[in-house]
């Protein structure tokens, strides 16, 4: 790990970035070897928990003095480091390395069977790497407690989806994602919790439905349910698979745009959207990483990325890709 360090001279104090480049955070306490690599005003603490504490000491003259200022940064959102998962002999992820940042939203596309959802489970804690090492919120899968780490992460699902009783009322729906489980027992919920999932409901469009059983509910009425309890615990991270699979044209618009809002919102956690149209990308996903047969073909800011060549090759047919308006098209090419 090598930390960049840039300062703009604006605040007086500097601007600070840090820059994942590879390689595991070293254990242990402050400075070592690393202070000697920085300016003498600043110090860098290594939590061992992902956390990385980054202070500024300032005196006269900008010499070493007090601090003053402290800034808590965390190591990538996710970091998946040849990540490949065997299941009766077929490689359903082979190889696959990963990074997602504070701040990014990723798109991850693919045709039928490339391992989308099967990356998206590795990346919800919910499955552990055969080979190769998947590190989510600053934990490494396999030296975790998955049942903390989780509550950490909303994921909306089919397969969470079909765990939902279909007698489970929506309100319940939502609430039990406090705990990561889908069906209400004896948990004890706060006042706050209540509140919370209450206002989620109506931020998505479904507050009228709480009292209904989630059985009852149409196909988007059902996603706008899941997308509100995938943020019922305040994650760090969301993962969306397929969000708007099923829907009519008028739900899956109207599921973009607040998907956009969403991802438009500096406070929102980072978000991951599996789908297989880029039709369905919501403006402000900045990122793209395209699977086929379980390999990465290719992974990055999503201008650059998603070109009709490399949906071509993802999807083994030609291709043309358009943008407007900040939305995606791509029809077969006319040869
Ligand atoms: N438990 C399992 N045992 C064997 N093969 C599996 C298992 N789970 C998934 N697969 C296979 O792994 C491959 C990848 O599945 P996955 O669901 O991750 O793909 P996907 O990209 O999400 O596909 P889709 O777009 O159709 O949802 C598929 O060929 C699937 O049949």
């Amino acid at each position: 790990m090598r930390f960049v360090v840039t300062g703009d001279g604006a605040d007086g104090l500097g601007r600070v970035r840090a820059v994942r480049e590879h390689g595991r955070a070293p254990g242990g306490e402050t400075g070592g070897p690393w202070q000697q690599e920085h300016p003498p005003s600043l110090k860098l603490h290594l939590a061992g928990n992902g956390k990385v504490i980054i202070v500024l000491m300032a005196g006269p003259g900008g010499a070493p003095g007090r601090e003053c200022h402290r800034v808590v940064l965390m190591a990538d959102v996710l970091d998946l480091d040849g990540v490949t998962i065997m299941r009766g002999g077929n490689a359903l992820l082979d190889d696959v390395s990963w990074e997602v940042s504070e701040g990014e939203r990723w798109v991850v596309l693919g045709p039928n069977g490339a391992g989308k959802t099967t990356l998206l489970q590795v990346a919800a804690a919910r499955m552990h790497p055969t080979k190769g090492s998947a590190t989510i919120l600053g934990e490494t899968l396999g030296g975790t407690d998955v049942f903390e780490l989780r509550p950490r992460i909303g994921l909306a699902s089919a397969a969470l989806a079909e765990r939902i009783p279909a007698e489970e009322l929506v309100r319940d729906v939502v609430l039990t994602a406090a705990y990561a489980i889908s069906g209400r027992w004896r948990e004890e919920y706060d006042t706050l919790d209540h509140g919370r999932a209450k206002d989620l409901l109506a931020a998505f469009g479904v507050g009228h439905l709480a009292d209904r059983t989630f059985g009852t509910l149409s196909e988007g009425e059902r996603k706008r349910v899941q997308l509100a309890r995938s943020l019922m615990t305040d994650p760090e991270l969301v993962l969306l698979d397929e969000p708007a699979a099923g829907l009519d044209l008028g739900s899956r618009e109207t599921l973009v745009r607040d998907l956009a809002e969403l991802a438009g919102d500096k406070k929102s956690p980072v978000l991951v959207l599996v789908t297989h149209h880029v039709e369905e990308i919501p403006p402000g996903f900045t990122h793209v990483l395209m699977l086929q047969a379980g390999k990465t073909v290719v992974a990055g800011p999503i201008d650059e990325t998603l070109t009709g060549e490399n949906l071509s090759t993802t999807f083994d047919v030609p291709l043309n890709v358009r943008r407007n308006a900040q939305r995606w098209s791509a029809v077969l090419r006319q040869e």
